[in-house]
């Protein structure tokens, strides 16, 4: 099946400086996909090279099959039907809720623009304030007049940077999982930008990883979770504590934490005893008890957080870890406990 939209090794450049180099991917008609990566790394670069905003210095953009950016042409971005939601939602203050939305529509019939008019104020459940200003709403609602905008002329591809991170923690979960509700509802695909890993996680069908300047890794939500490609993925997909180590024999790795048996995924590499590592320890991976494989560490703190509490440990070498660990191990700060690593993530240095 034909990709809907097709990147092939952009490259966006701000005069001399590199921005992104050699980002590929496809999305398929009615994905959502989200861009997650730390500040700076170039993912409104992105989103507006796609919109038709930023010119490519290399590579190419098409959708549904036709061409919008290579090195020498950029279609404008009123021609590439491609619907753009801001940060700011942009919403035009002296326009009603319905003007707003119908505003996209001007050139159809009075009679089909009021339908689908009609149809997405159902749809972002906003009838009873069709005829109030943006200033009346509130940020959630405003948001939401945003997307139905977008939305209205049906566009093949919706474009959303940072769409919720005016709004609070709470709002900002539940509208991620409304609006992946709603553009499954209109078949609509969608990439997201987004510095906020759960919201991803929530409206993602795939994840792409930004990070110095490269596209790390596109992929499922679970595979990006379960095995990143490398530990700058991992430290942007999850919680967690780099640990230096090194191949100590086939299948073990020494770290500050003890000698560690790794996932057999990674034992391929373990042809190079001695080499250095990296190893990605999650709260899952951190296992309290006495075992032949686990060290002596300090408590150093503890913080309640309901069912669970966040330890703050000191291993042998001085370094702190953090890990997330149930409230059954009732560790206090100063106590000496036996720590061991299970099954980390390994990533050749
Ligand atoms: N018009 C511009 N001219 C020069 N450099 C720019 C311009 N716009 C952005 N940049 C630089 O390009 C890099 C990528 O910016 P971009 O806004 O794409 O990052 P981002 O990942 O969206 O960041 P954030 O999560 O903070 O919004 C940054 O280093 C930024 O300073």
């Amino acid at each position: 099946m034909q990709p809907l939209l097709q990147v092939i090794d952009a490259e966006c450049r701000y005069g001399e400086k590199l921005i992104l180099e050699s980002v590929s991917f496809d999305l398929q008609a009615g994905e959502i996909a989200c861009l997650l990566g730390p500040s700076g790394c170039g993912k409104t670069t992105l989103l507006h090279a796609i919109a038709g905003f930023q010119p490519l210095a290399r590579g190419s953009i098409a959708l549904g099959g036709e061409p919008l950016s290579d090195n020498r042409r950029v279609m404008p971005p009123e021609q590439r039907k491609i619907g753009v939601v801001f940060q700011d939602y942009a919403l035009f203050p002296h326009l009603t809720v319905e003007q707003n939305i119908g505003f996209g529509l001007r050139d159809l019939p009075r009679v089909e623009r009021t339908a689908r008019v009609g149809e997405l104020l159902a749809l972002v459940q906003l009838a009873q304030h069709a005829q109030q200003y943006p200033h009346q709403l509130s940020g959630g609602q405003q948001q939401r007049v945003a997307l139905a905008r977008a939305l209205a002329p049906k566009p093949r591809l919706l474009l959303m940077d940072e769409p919720f991170s005016n709004l609070d923690t709470e709002l900002r979960r539940s509208l991620a999982t409304e609006v992946r509700h709603i553009l499954r509802e209109e078949g609509i695909a969608a990439l997201i930008v987004t510095h906020d890993r759960s919201e991803a996680f929530a409206a993602g069908d795939k994840l792409g990883i930004l990070a110095n300047a490269h596209l790390q890794q596109w992929d499922t939500p679970q595979n990006l979770y379960r095995t990143p490609a490398n530990a700058a993925v991992a430290r942007i997909v999850s919680e967690g504590n780099l640990l230096r180590g090194k191949w100590i024999s086939e299948g073990w790795v020494e770290t500050a934490l003890g000698r560690v048996a790794v996932s057999p995924a990674a034992r391929l590499e373990s042809g190079h005893i001695g080499k250095a590592v990296e190893v990605f320890a999650r709260s899952e991976d951190l296992v309290p008890g006495e075992h032949a494989n686990a060290v002596t560490v300090q408590v150093l703190s503890k913080s309640f957080l309901g069912n669970s509490a966040l330890y703050a440990f000191r291993l042998p070498n001085g370094r702190k870890i953090e890990a997330t660990l149930s409230t059954d191990y009732r560790f206090e700060p100063g106590n000496e406990v036996p720590l061991r690593l299970e099954s980390p993530l390994v990533f050749s240095d």
